[in-house]
């Protein structure tokens, strides 16, 4: 992603990583697959222990989308409401993974769930992630029409962040959808203005603006790369990196 070469100094003060809730499937038709889970949980703590604070976002398409409920006759704000909770589910497996892998991880939710995770404020997430916590700030922005990609962005803006990771099915940003088009090619970097001008589909526009406008880099890399997270935080080039 970066020519730079590895420095034994994390090159990144504080990250936010967007997990796709899609991907945590893995082989299966719904729910969670426990060997990602764990495969990811692990190696987000280890970049966490090399000194770099780690917020998470993850989605919720591996249970339930909005616009999918919508398409079967179902509110679009219920089943927006009902995906914000999918990342909650989401949210409450990794927390799980983490502290079982001897991390320490905090929910906070933009949906008020006091039992489950304390209600998401910027500052206290700050807090969190400096003595030590992972933070993953869950349900989204709490607001339907929106996606979690938009709730990565503008949380790791609210959080200072000096990068925005998403870990997707897809090993970067490409010139056409990889999954439609085998010839398309991938970037290594590229700018928002060409990302936006071009409607590459892996992050919505939203989001692509919100990094812009705050001038937040943002990567975008293979979820199931063991590895790949750690080589980013390292400053190696993996995936694709997109800068204003
Ligand atoms: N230009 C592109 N480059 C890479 N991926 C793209 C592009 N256009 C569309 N995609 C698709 O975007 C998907 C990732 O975005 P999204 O569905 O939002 O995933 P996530 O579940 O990770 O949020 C990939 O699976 C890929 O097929
Ligand atoms: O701020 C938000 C974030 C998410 N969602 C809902 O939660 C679902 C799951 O999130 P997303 O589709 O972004 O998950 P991913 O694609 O990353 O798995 C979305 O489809 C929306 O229905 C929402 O309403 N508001």
């Amino acid at each position: 992603m970066s020519a730079t070469p590895s420095h034994s100094e994390p090159r990144f003060r504080r990250i936010l990583l967007k997990l796709s809730g899609e991907a945590l499937l893995g082989n299966q038709d719904s729910g969670i697959d426990p060997e990602i889970l764990f495969r990811v949980a692990a190696e987000a703590l280890e970049v966490q222990q090399s000194g770099v604070q780690v917020a998470v976002v993850i989605g919720g398409g591996n249970l339930f989308r909005g616009a999918g409920l919508a398409e079967k006759g179902m509110d679009r704000v219920r089943g927006d409401q009902m995906g914000m909770l999918a990342t909650v589910m989401n949210s409450l497996a990794m927390q799980d993974a983490i502290e079982k892998l001897g991390g320490q991880c905090r929910i906070m939710t933009a949906l008020g769930i006091d039992q489950i995770g304390e209600r998401y404020a910027a500052h206290q997430a700050r807090r969190y992630l400096e003595s030590g916590n992972v933070v993953i700030c869950a349900a989204g922005t709490g607001n339907p029409f929106f996606t979690t990609d938009t709730a990565a962005s503008l949380r790791a803006v609210e959080l200072q962040c000096d990068l925005l990771l998403k870990a997707t099915k897809v090993d970067g940003i490409y010139d056409a959808d990889p999954k439609k088009n085998p010839a398309a090619k991938r970037f290594d970097r590229l700018s928002f203005s060409d990302a936006i001008q071009r409607q590459l589909g892996v992050m919505d526009l939203t989001a692509m603006v919100m990094c812009r406008d705050n001038k937040l880099p943002l990567g975008v890399f293979d979820m199931f790369a063991p590895g790949a997270l750690a080589a980013i935080v390292r400053g190696e080039s993996v995936g694709t990196l997109v800068e204003v």
